[in-house]
């Protein structure tokens, strides 16, 4: 369960008078939820997607996520021990992938598995299934940089998925996909849904939302509208 409430941020060194990037938010989103996240471009959904996966603090109000409150003080809520932990439990697929250069896009993809302390053997065939599903088995030895973005993209989302996360967050997922490879993860991302992952998806496109009507977080002038699905 994702909760916000009376959230404010604003980024460090922004002066006081700027006005918050995000303000007054106030939603819940249930657990195994499906929310897309829209909104124009420099809205704010890049940094709400970063509060919603604890790697930012709100500066004001109270952030919770999967039980963990996180607020603007670390000494009074959750600590940073507590927050990294949470943090495994929580996939996030950035717009710039974020893969690893110097692993291949296997170990990329099995990263999560391993960093969870998952036997070798039993990690393979997840992997295996993963890169199968994103279409990259016949690459997975190869390093990030000889793919193509859309290839990327699909071992970046491969590597969120592979570890079953509670939470899944998407920035962008489809930005460079063709429309079959786009359906194609829309897909994965409802098959997370139905296996109870809470999913939230940030995208520009209308085709996705069309194609798969859900609750969406609507953001403008800095506030989020909840509209049920
Ligand atoms: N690290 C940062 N430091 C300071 N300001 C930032 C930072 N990241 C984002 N911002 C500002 O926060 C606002 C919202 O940006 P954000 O990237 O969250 O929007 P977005 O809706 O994801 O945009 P896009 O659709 O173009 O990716 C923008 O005004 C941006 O300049």
């Amino acid at each position: 369960m994702l909760r916000f409430t009376d959230v404010g941020l604003r980024y460090e060194g922004a002066a006081l008078s700027a006005p918050e990037v995000l303000c007054d938010l106030d939603f819940t989103l249930a657990q195994g939820s499906f929310t897309w996240l829209l909104g124009p471009s420099g809205a704010g959904k890049s940094s709400l997607l970063r509060l919603m996966g604890l790697a930012l603090r709100p500066s004001r109000g109270e952030v919770e996520v999967l039980g963990l409150r996180v607020g603007p003080n670390p000494s009074r809520m959750a600590r940073r021990g507590a927050i990294a932990s949470m943090r495994r439990r929580i996939a996030t697929v950035y717009q710039d992938f974020r893969l690893l250069p110097y692993l291949s896009v296997a170990d990329n993809v099995a990263l999560p598995l391993r960093l969870a302390g998952r036997a070798e053997a039993s990690l393979l065939p997840d992997v295996a299934e993963m890169l199968a599903w994103v279409g990259l088995d016949h690459r997975h030895a190869d390093r990030p940089a000889t793919l193509s973005g859309g290839e990327q993209q699909r071992a970046a989302i491969a590597r969120a998925v592979v570890g079953r996360p509670d939470v899944l967050l998407a920035d962008e997922p489809t930005g460079n996909l063709d429309a079959g490879q786009a359906r194609r993860l829309l897909a994965l991302l409802i098959e997370m849904h139905r296996l109870g992952t809470t999913v939230v998806v940030a995208t520009h496109s209308e085709d996705l939302p069309a194609r798969f009507p859900a609750a969406a977080l609507v953001l403008g002038g800095g506030r989020a509208r909840h509209v049920q699905g």
